[in-house]
């Protein structure tokens, strides 16, 4: 399934914590869509690539989520460039992503490249602080999402709690707001029941940290995501 309109669940690698082999296996072949490989700080070439030909080694997509321009590597299925709308610079939402198609304009194939538009909403993340946000409100979230589908036309918005469970009323309100632009909720899902909750409303659901904290449950979160879809009335 290389096409994101089908996606209901990815998990996130992050190229700089350590997975074990035996891990890995079961987070390729637990039924995920995809694996995304991102993370904020300490991600090198090097690591990246190290996990993406480990990754490569199950039949799933394997994406980058570009953070460092230092760690772009060739051979993705697809590659995910964050904006991140509510930074108080230009320079998260304009001016990396710039410098890298002025380094890299020539080797992109542009139908692999999927922009995300970031809503960041929980201070305490380091991406938050790292990309010098605001915290936005309920009408700056709102607006957010409706100039990322009417005025960006993104194929993503992505509601970020990195490392905290979001609220699940403001995520049903986005996706109500959003008709052709896909909602995708991450941060702090660590219960099945908290994946079922967010995935009524996100098209798809992103699980992270809890990886390395506790593989059980985020194996579980990808049972709970499918049979809420199925219920829902099949493929979104
Ligand atoms: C042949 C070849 C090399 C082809 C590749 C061509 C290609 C696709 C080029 C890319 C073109 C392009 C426009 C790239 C953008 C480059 C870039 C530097 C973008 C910066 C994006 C950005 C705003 C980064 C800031 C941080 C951020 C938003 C990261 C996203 C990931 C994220 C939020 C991870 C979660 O982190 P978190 O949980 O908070 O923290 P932990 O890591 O501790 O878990
Ligand atoms: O690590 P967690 O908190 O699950 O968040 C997932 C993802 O949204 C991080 O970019
Ligand atoms: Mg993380």
């Amino acid at each position: 399934m290389y096409n994101i309109n089908e996606w209901d669940h990815v998990f996130k690698l992050d190229p700089n914590k350590t997975i074990t082999d035996r891990d890995l296996q079961a987070v390729c072949t637990s039924g995920t869509d995809a694996i995304i490989i991102g993370g904020t700080d300490g991600v090198t070439f090097e690591n990246v690539t190290d996990l993406q030909e480990r990754v490569q080694r199950y039949d799933l997509p394997c994406v980058l989520e570009v953070s460092d321009i230092e760690a772009i590597a060739p051979g993705f299925d697809k590659y995910f460039i964050p904006l991140v709308l509510n930074s108080q610079y230009k320079r998260w939402m304009l001016d990396v992503q710039h410098q890298a198609v002025k380094e890299y304009g020539d080797l992109i194939d542009w139908d692999d490249m999927v922009t995300e538009g970031y809503c960041v909403l929980n201070p305490e993340a380091k991406v938050f602080k790292k990309t010098d946000c605001t915290l936005p409100d309920k009408q700056d979230v709102q607006a957010y999402a409706q100039m990322a589908e009417h005025v960006f036309r993104l194929p993503v918005f992505y509601m970020e709690y990195s490392g905290m469970y979001g609220d699940p009323e403001r995520v049903k309100e986005i996706a109500s707001e959003l008709k052709h632009t896909k909602l995708v909720y991450g941060g702090g899902i660590r219960s099945r029941e908290q994946a079922q909750e967010m995935s009524v409303y996100a098209d798809v659901i992103v699980v992270g940290n809890v990886i390395y904290d506790n593989l059980e449950v985020a194996l579980q979160t990808v049972e709970a995501v499918k049979s809420t879809k199925m219920k829902d009335g099949g493929p979104s």
